[in-house]
């Protein structure tokens, strides 16, 4: 019998899938110190929406939920460490993956009466709407899954599929590049789909060189973090509590589109002359720039306050010798620059920020070196305090390069694409914009009076500058 978690939503079933002929070979793969670095972090969640009007319970039972289905479990057997666990054995120094014969993926098949349209757009909406849409992902002391999926049904609306994963396991490449392959799976009709090349992913662990073995500082740095909680357990696999009240905030996307970004391009180089650094001014720059001082002023408060300016950068294409594209797992690293507010709530703020990101990715424009990575997280561990104590974090998730509308599972591109895990950490979420080659959406998740700000602050500075 279904049960109901609240009056919106019916859970159906919840189910394992397993890798398709369930390989009975047993493995384990190394975490390495890009993975290591994220092993506390919470959860990514992301909900794809996929508009059909026509979906009836009958349809969606007999045809969408066994092809979604199906082509997971092919899709599991090129993807089988997602298959498995994160474990940390007695005689191990560091974590690492586990797949063991039935071992699978938990699927939860769920069914809402939540307005489908409200969902999908992008005018406020209670940031907590879009929790129960958003699976739980198993994470115990000594196990924790890398991913965990829910297909909910909206009769006669469409359907979502929502996605939680363990960040020291996969990124948002890897993680889009997973759905993708789920998608282009479920699409082919053939008895045996395949996936092209660029689908296809490396798990080869030997492309990532770490001689003086940061993946085991990382992991101490994070036995050194861990709270009073986890002394009995050190090596407990739990990550970092979530300090938000999502039940306080509202989320809303907004777009810039191609239009905008030139127009705020153009703005910025002509009051560029004199200034020494050059500008590198990328669609994420502006987008980043625009948005950031929206937020600061949207904050508003002591213009002396602390502000972190944060991104995370991809390192595939900039370590030596690169990384395949399709190599899955972790690696990139994040970018924190701390400034004080009033540099972003003057008239020059979108200059100010747009320079000192221009400054930070000129740092990384002639590739990676691990010079300096020993710090890194304690870094970002004492800036995440700063966090706590009330520094405005304004980060990233997510990039305008992963092609999250590309998820096409053969009924149309998704309607709307969401990262739900902004609600606990802050961060804006960037994707490419839905319907215009060189848009920008942007998801934000705020308390109701910062939004009402920021929305007016954003449409008022686009008017200003178009
Ligand atoms: C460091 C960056 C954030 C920002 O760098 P830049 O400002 O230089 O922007 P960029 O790399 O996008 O592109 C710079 C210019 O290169 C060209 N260019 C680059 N890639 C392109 C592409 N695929 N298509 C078209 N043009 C492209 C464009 O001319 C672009 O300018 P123009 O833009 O003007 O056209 C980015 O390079 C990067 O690494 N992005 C990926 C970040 C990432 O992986 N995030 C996810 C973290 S995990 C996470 O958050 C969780 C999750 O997502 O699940």
């Amino acid at each position: 019998m279904a049960a109901t978690i609240d009056n919106r939503i019916k859970i159906h079933e919840v189910t394992r899938i397993t890798p398709f002929s369930n390989p009975t070979a047993e493995f384990s793969l190394p975490l390495t110190l890009f993975d290591t670095y994220w092993l506390k972090f919470l959860p990514v969640g992301r909900l794809f929406f996929y508009q059909i009007t026509e979906l009836t319970s009958d349809l969606f039972n007999s045809v969408v939920l066994p092809k979604l289905k199906h082509s997971l479990s092919l899709t599991l057997l090129h993807y089988l460490p997602l298959a498995g666990n994160l474990m940390w054995p007695e005689d191990t120094a560091k974590p690492a993956i586990y797949y063991f014969p039935n071992d699978g993926v938990a699927v939860t098949i769920a069914e809402s009466n939540a307005d489908f349209n409200t969902l999908c757009g992008d005018g406020v909406r209670e940031a907590v709407e879009f929790r129960p849409l958003t699976p739980h992902l198993s994470i115990s002391d000594d196990k924790a899954a890398p991913i965990s999926i829910q297909i909910t049904l909206f009769p006669n609306q469409g359907f979502c599929i929502g996605i939680s994963i363990h960040h020291a396991i996969f990124d948002g490449r890897s993680s889009a590049m997973f759905m993708k392959s789920w998608a282009c799976l479920c699409k082919q009709d053939e008895e045996n789909p395949s996936l092209p090349p660029e689908l296809t992913p490396s798990f080869d662990r030997t492309v990532i060189k770490d001689p003086k073995g940061i993946d085991l500082v990382y992991v101490n740095n994070w036995l050194a973090f861990t709270g009073s909680d986890s002394d009995q357990n050190k090596r407990s696999l739990k990550v970092m509590p979530s300090i938000v009240d999502v039940n306080k905030l509202v989320r809303a996307t907004f777009v810039l589109t191609r239009q905008h970004i030139k127009k705020l391009r153009d703005k910025i180089l002509s009051a560029s002359n004199v200034n020494e650094v050059k500008l590198h001014l990328s669609t994420f720059v502006l987008t980043c720039a625009y948005v950031y001082t929206c937020m600061a002023k949207a904050r508003g408060g002591e213009s002396n306050r602390d502000v972190l300016l944060v991104f995370t950068a991809d390192y595939r294409n900039r370590l030596d010798p690169p990384v395949p594209a399709n190599y899955f797992g972790n690696c990139v690293g994040s970018h924190i620059t701390n400034v004080k507010a009033r540099g972003l709530m003057d008239e020059t703020g979108v200059f100010f920020v747009a320079e000192k990101l221009s400054v930070m990715i000129k740092e990384i424009e002639n590739g990676i070196t691990l010079e300096g990575f020993e710090d890194k997280l304690l870094k970002l561990m004492s800036l995440m305090k700063q966090a706590v104590e009330g520094a405005q974090g304004l980060g990233v998730a997510g990039s305008i390069r992963f092609d999250v509308y590309g998820s096409d599972f053969g009924w149309g591109r998704p309607k709307k694409v969401e990262i739900v895990s902004i609600d606990t950490t802050g961060a804006i979420s960037l994707a490419e914009s839905r319907d215009e080659d060189g848009g920008v959406e942007i998801g934000l998740v705020l308390s109701q009076q910062e939004m009402e700000i920021f929305s007016s602050l954003f449409e008022k500075g686009l008017k200003d500058i178009v």
